[in-house]
């Protein structure tokens, strides 16, 4: 296997409670593996080790070949990680393409997160950064609303344009965090052909923690199962679903109602 990520024996405790607990877990480069488990499994702690958010307590991370074990989100954004749906939300008051124009694609880690927490300080000039706009306006088929400000945008276009960012910066590993939360089931899937499409035609690698099963069940392969802080279980979502144990013991009912 050819593990994008590598998550090897990793732990992390909050006071008494250990929130991962010696986990090790992989991602394959050009997946697209979710991240499902119960309420307080660990995914987020988790999740938040992978982007650089929380340092473990103990174990390894390794990010294409490197150990990048506490490095910061902007560290592991220069080394194409990427980490949306939370980090940024829209300028409201300019376009679709204006916003996408923020994000130049040549600056380093750093000052790109820079443009995206203090808008002003934007690359709006540069003809092949419009073009590049343009041209991830058109992959989404979001032309249409390309000169609508983005405040005006419904819920799930304004989620794609989160993803269209990570098309203006060539971060090849996306790790989502519940990308269908607040997003109508007509735009949902949208966004999941989109995801689709980015991965298959691109190239893009992704790591998706998602409550929504029908939309894990869609895109991702293999889903890790995730409880008390352990992973318990890996393979594509009809053998998670047909795994009695599984069910029973972790979502306490069948899965399609998790
Ligand atoms: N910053 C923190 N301080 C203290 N406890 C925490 C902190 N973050 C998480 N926890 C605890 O760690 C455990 C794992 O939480 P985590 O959020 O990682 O689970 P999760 O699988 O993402 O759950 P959910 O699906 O509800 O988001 C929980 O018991 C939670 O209360």
């Amino acid at each position: 296997m050819d593990a994008v990520i590598d998550v090897r024996g990793v732990s992390k405790r909050f006071g008494g409670l250990t929130a991962v607990n010696n986990c090790s877990l992989s991602v394959e480069r050009g997946s697209i593996t979710g991240l499902i488990g119960p309420n307080g499994a660990g995914k987020s702690t988790l999740f938040n080790m992978v982007a650089g958010n929380i340092v473990p307590d103990s174990g390894t991370i390794m990010f294409d070949g490197a150990d990048v074990t506490g490095l910061k989100p902007h560290e592991l954004f220069r080394r194409g990680m990427l980490r949306t749906f939370q980090i940024a939300h829209e300028f409201s008051n300019m376009t679709a393409l204006e916003n996408l124009m923020m994000v130049p694609g040549d600056q380093p880690g750093e000052s790109l997160l820079n443009t995206w927490f203090r808008p002003g300080r934007v690359a709006a000039n540069d003809a092949a950064v419009r073009q590049k706009a343009l041209d991830v306006i058109d992959f989404l088929k979001l032309a249409h609303v390309k000169n609508e400000l983005a405040g005006n945008l419904s819920g799930g276009q304004k989620k794609l344009l989160e993803l269209g960012r990570t098309m203006m910066v060539d971060a090849h590993v996306v790790l989502l965090d519940e990308v269908a939360a607040g997003v109508n089931k007509t735009l949902l899937q949208d966004l999941a052909a989109n995801i689709e499409r980015m991965n298959t035609e691109l190239g893009y690698t992704f790591f998706v923690i998602e409550h929504d099963m029908d939309l894990i069940g869609r895109l991702c392969d293999p889903v890790i199962v995730m409880a008390q802080g352990e992973k318990i279980a890996e393979g594509p979502m009809e053998e998670i679903r047909a795994n009695p144990e599984i069910v029973e013991a972790y979502f306490g009912s069948p899965v399609e109602a998790a």
